[in-house]
């Protein structure tokens, strides 16, 4: 057994002792995190896969068809390598960055992920307070299993943060509008609004597994509208409306609410022109392929990103480009920075840290993600946000030679 083996034994034996006392579960969390070497998020991935049961691990882990937008999401970063400049002063960097009113730490927020308890008992809970802790921004997911006031409560303990409701309409606008309106009065700043899943991709573990959401959680936002007695099960498909557009669709959402909007899963310049041309007043986009879950074979983000940043600084500078898919280490932050992004946001490296330690966890993750890119910048000679640049970057060209961008 090599060493990195012999930490995660530890961990599952520690983790073991844990779930005898609820107590006693975050001290021995922490514990456990301090006394295993997690330096990396594959550390953290790692760690994850023994700790789930197959159909829960598969949900949060797998892409849909074959898993090659997954996989490309992820190998598209190593087509990107960093010309780091030198001499240039890195003694105090600054990683700030404001967007929603108010200030982040860096320039990451965690993209809503479905269904967080069944990762870690105090799930989106233990999320939003690790998120606040890092002053990180939080997507909170339509079918998160805490309540959306629960679950900023759970962060407003120990800071003001900013929270974003990732909406899915439903069929049933009614139960949608009392969803954004709930998210208002909470105190949510934006709606991410995903556009990406007019129905669900195809993925193969979830229907091989008969994956059901287990029995003792709960899709709290809207019990109301699916029943009590379909809890069990996601009933994705006949709740959500495939029939989203453009023109009725934004406008309606718009008359609901003056938080900000931002699309989420868009991936062609044509779209982006349609969002900021929109009159239902966009103010943001994220570049996404919902991580390989939805279409296969879809351009991997990194690849999408340029064309997005384009179509919409070339009209309008101040409009929020956002990105996600694949992010795994400090330098792919670095990388779609320089690509043009305003900002990133990651979805399975905070699953993998709720499971590992919760609050803890999660803590553990985005600290390891700031940390390698305060790094990454330093070792460009990047000071500040404003010096990455697509200068930074060479890109692999016919004949596997780098070319600078
Ligand atoms: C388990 C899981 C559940 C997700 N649930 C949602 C969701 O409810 N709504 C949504 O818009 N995106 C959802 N996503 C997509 C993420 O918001 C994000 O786009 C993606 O995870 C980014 O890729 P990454 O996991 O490689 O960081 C989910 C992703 C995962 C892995
Ligand atoms: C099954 C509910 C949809 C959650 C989601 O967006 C995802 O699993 O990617």
């Amino acid at each position: 057994m090599d060493k990195p083996d012999k930490m995660f034994l530890i961990y599952y034996v520690l983790h073991f002792l844990a779930s005898f006392s609820n107590s006693i579960n975050n001290f021995i969390s922490w514990f456990a995190m301090a006394l295993t070497d997690i330096l990396c998020i594959h550390d953290l991935e790692k760690a994850a896969q023994g700790m789930l049961s197959q159909p829960i691990l598969d949900y949060f882990n797998d892409g849909s068809g074959d898993g090659v937008a997954l996989m490309e999401n992820i190998s598209a970063f190593e087509k990107y390598k960093i010309r780091p400049r030198i001499l240039r002063n890195v003694s105090n960097i600054e990683t700030k960055k404001r967007a929603l009113g108010s200030t982040m730490s860096f320039p990451l927020a965690i993209a809503p992920t479905a269904m967080q308890c069944m990762a870690h008992e105090e799930g989106e809970k233990a999320t939003a307070r690790a998120a606040a802790r890092a002053n990180v921004f939080m997507g909170v997911s339509t079918f998160a299993t805490t309540t959306l006031e629960d679950i900023k409560q759970s962060g407003d303990c120990l800071c003001d943060n900013v929270y974003m409701l990732q909406l899915y309409i439903f069929k049933d606008r009614h139960t949608t509008e009392i969803l954004v309106k709930r998210a208002e009065s909470a105190g949510y700043k934006a709606i991410l609004l995903t556009c990406d899943t007019p129905r669900l991709g195809n993925r193969h573990s979830m229907i091989r597994n008969n994956f059901r959401l287990p029995s003792h959680l709960q899709l709290p936002n809207f019990d109301q509208y699916i029943g009590k007695e379909k809890l069990g099960d996601v009933k994705y498909p006949n709740t959500t409306d495939d029939n989203i557009t453009w023109d009725e669709t934004l406008l309606w959402l718009r008359s609901l609410t003056k938080m900000e909007i931002w699309l989420k899963g868009i991936s062609t310049a044509e779209d982006v022109e349609l969002a900021v041309q929109s009159s239902a007043n966009i103010t943001g986009v994220i570049v996404s392929n919902h991580g390989g879950r939805q279409l296969d074979s879809a351009l991997s983000t990194l690849d999408s990103l340029s064309e997005c940043v384009k179509a919409a600084k070339s009209k309008d500078k101040s409009f929020q480009v956002w990105f996600d898919g694949g992010i795994r280490k400090g330098c792919d932050i670095f990388k779609a920075l320089a690509l043009g992004a305003d900002g990133v946001m990651i979805g399975r490296a905070v699953l993998w840290g709720l499971t590992m330690g919760g609050e803890e966890g999660v803590f553990k993750a985005l600290s390891i993600l700031k940390a390698e890119f305060e790094l990454t910048m330093a070792l460009s000679g990047c000071r500040t946000l404003s010096d990455i640049k697509s200068s930074n970057l060479a890109r692999k060209a016919e004949g596997g030679f780098f070319t600078r961008l």
